[in-house]
């Protein structure tokens, strides 16, 4: 994916300016509530009047202001699920998956339905479907179109739906099996580090940083979302493996694995997500033995910025995943914990909850 922006668009209290290259399969979209997050991504799913500038798509010039250019919205090939992504409630899922894609028009419907699990679900009317399942509906009905590109704005309110209601880990399976570019925005951190390549940060539709997801989603990042969102956590991913003496273990990219809670109904083989908090870790500067904790990890500390007033974040590499751990800024100096120093991270099973 290659998109480059140069907009401008008169807002209520401030104008939303953006010119940056995009070149990432996924970028998350971060900022704080009401720094113009949607009306980015209504400016390029071409739903928005007033909208100066460029946008350029692979190539495809879809708005030059200049040269009186603006592609309609249905030609645009976005798939757009906006924060409040209605379906239709006299359809069924399958008869909404289905809707907008044209007769003759490339299709995606049994890709999206198979990547988004809807089989079950494609007789009920929306009605009857839980807000995650909703939102795995809205999806896949954008999916179906063989969009260039999604783009899905991530509703605050998502911050309350359950854990496993999260969509999270189908996004990841979009990106990695549909291998559908997409633009996200998203209040969570851990999450746009596990789903992101890139990240573009807005503040008062100024973008404030924009480039690699590693670089962006750090201390600018935290201080920019600080009091949204509550808490940080890690997003880990893998595939999950059942060792011959017992137990149920994640086994991540790099080869690092982790203990996770046992149910006799997750097979090994599966792909998997879980969520661990950064203040649930446990960070120690000597070796750790003897702890009860099933998870111990050793890792060099990347580096250490501050969260909020005497609380700290600390970024330890493990094998190379990059684990989040806050600590407060007091154990911070007693401990050493320094860019560069060993150490040890323990995580208990409990700890780790699954997402979905
Ligand atoms: N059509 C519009 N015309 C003028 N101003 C608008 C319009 N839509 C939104 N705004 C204003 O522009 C600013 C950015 O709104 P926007 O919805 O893009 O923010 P956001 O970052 O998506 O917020 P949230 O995270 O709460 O969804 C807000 O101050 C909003 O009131």
């Amino acid at each position: 994916m290659s998109l480059e922006l140069d907009i401008r668009l008169p807002l209520a209290r401030f104008t939303l300016e953006v010119g940056t290259r995009l070149d990432g399969a996924s970028v998350a979209v971060m900022g704080r509530s009401g720094s113009g997050k949607t009306s980015l991504l209504e400016v390029l799913a071409g739903l928005r009047r007033g909208a100066r500038g460029r946008v350029v798509l692979d190539g495809r010039v879809l708005l030059d202001s200049v040269a009186r250019s603006d592609v309609p919205p249905e030609q645009r090939r976005m798939g757009y699920v906006p924060q409040d992504a209605l379906l239709f409630p006299h359809l069924t899922a399958e008869q909404n998956v289905r809707y907008g894609v044209r007769p003759g028009r490339a299709s995606r419907v049994d890709e999206a339905v198979e990547i988004l699990e809807l089989a079950p679900l494609l007789r009920r009317y929306p009605a009857t479907l839980s807000g995650g399942e909703k939102q795995r509906v809205a999806l896949a009905r954008a999916l179906a179109t063989d969009p260039a590109l999604l783009l899905l704005d991530e509703p605050l309110a998502a911050l309350d739906v359950a854990l496993k209601e999260r969509v999270l880990p189908y996004l990841l399976r979009v990106r990695d099996e549909a291998r559908v570019p997409m633009l996200y925005v998203t209040h969570q951190l851990g999450e746009a580090r596990v789903l992101a390549r890139e990240a573009l940060l807005l503040d008062q539709g100024q973008v404030r940083a924009a480039g690699p997801a590693a670089e962006v989603l750090g201390a600018a990042a935290r201080g920019l979302l600080a009091g949204e969102g509550d808490g940080e956590e890690n997003i880990l991913e893998g595939v999950l493996e059942r060792p011959d003496d017992g137990g149920l273990r994640l086994r991540m990219q790099g080869g690092l694995s982790l203990w996770v809670p046992d149910s006799p109904a997750l097979a090994p083989g599966t792909r998997a997500a879980y969520a661990v908090p950064a203040a649930d870790i446990l960070l120690s500067i000597q070796p750790l033995t003897g702890v009860s904790a099933r998870n111990v990890m050793t890792g060099t500390v990347v580096n250490v910025e501050s969260v909020a007033t005497g609380e700290d974040a600390a970024t330890v590499d493990v094998a190379g995943v990059r684990w989040v751990v806050w600590l407060t800024s007091a154990s911070v100096r007693e401990l050493g914990v320094v860019p560069g120093a060993r150490v040890s991270l323990a995580v208990k099973t409990s700890a780790c909850r699954r997402l979905r």
